[in-house]
């Protein structure tokens, strides 16, 4: 995928601490439109929290967020969404006693806005049926659109929060470990999946697989205590010393599963 020169996020000197303690330390980032990006980071970097600022769900202590170039901090994670970003959780986010399709036709519904009227609207609800088809083809689960999101293989639960995620259209997406606790194919499924979904769009995805990031993203960028310490391409990240000493040196020591 060809990324543009576009910014469509950017922080600027991010900053969260919880109480005394500063676990978000001055994060700057540039996402580009049609870019793929991994953050990644040793377990308690602040990956999770970034997320959390970036969607609204906490609001920074100080330092910008920026999307499509308007300063979004303090804004809610309903309104952020409506600016066009999507997310999803590390924890699988679905509802289990509803159908694959009424799962994403819920998500498809909810990103018109429950309390817009016209979604009672014949043409309205013509529109959410053809989307919500199109998201089950595109996270590959139309064969299983009757089946209930609780009995899912955890695999196609994780490619059902996907396609709840995409449900709207957003044109910036973010993902917070899509493939935890998959096995290798799995995983790989998982990656041809986010691929496939992410194109014509920019993702930002937190994840631990390190093939999955090699084969899959444009640039990683590296959060150590806070602080993004590296953001290039996989091959210079591979060949950073900072980055190997922190974290990567760690992973590629350890035996192949
Ligand atoms: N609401 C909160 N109140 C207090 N501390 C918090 C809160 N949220 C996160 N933290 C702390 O911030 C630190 C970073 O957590 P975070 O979940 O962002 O890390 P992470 O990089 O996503 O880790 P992991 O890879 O293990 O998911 C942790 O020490 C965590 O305990």
């Amino acid at each position: 995928m060809s990324a543009t020169d576009l910014v469509i996020l950017e922080l600027r000197k991010l900053h969260r601490q919880f109480g005394d303690t500063p676990i978000i330390r001055g994060a700057d980032l540039q996402l580009k439109q049609g870019e793929r990006l991994a953050l990644i980071g040793p377990n308690g970097a602040g990956k999770s929290t970034l997320f959390n600022l970036i969607s609204g769900r906490t609001v920074a202590s100080s330092g910008e967020i920026l999307l499509h170039g308007r300063d979004i901090s303090g804004l809610s994670p309903f309104q952020v969404n409506r600016l066009g970003l999507a997310r999803s959780f590390q924890i699988t986010n679905i509802f289990p006693q509803l159908s694959v399709r009424e799962n994403l036709r819920a998500a498809v519904m909810s990103s018109h806005g429950y309390r817009n009227v016209f979604w009672r609207r014949l043409s309205t609800l013509r529109a959410v049926n053809q989307r919500t088809e199109e998201v089950l083809l595109s996270c590959g689960l139309h064969a299983q659109r009757d089946t209930l999101g609780g009995d899912l293989s955890y695999a196609a639960q994780r490619a059902l929060e996907i396609g709840i995620t995409i449900a709207g259209d957003a044109s910036l997406i973010l993902l917070d470990e899509p493939t935890a606790g998959m096995s290798r194919d799995e995983s790989a499924a998982a990656a041809e999946l986010i691929r496939s979904v992410s194109v014509g769009k920019t993702l930002l995805m937190i994840e631990h697989d390190m093939e999955v990031v090699f084969g899959l993203v444009d640039r990683i960028a590296v959060l150590v205590e806070g602080r993004i310490i590296a953001c290039d391409t996989p091959e210079a990240i591979r060949g950073n010393r900072a980055v190997q000493a922190a974290y990567l040196g760690s992973v590629e020591a350890e035996p192949a599963a």
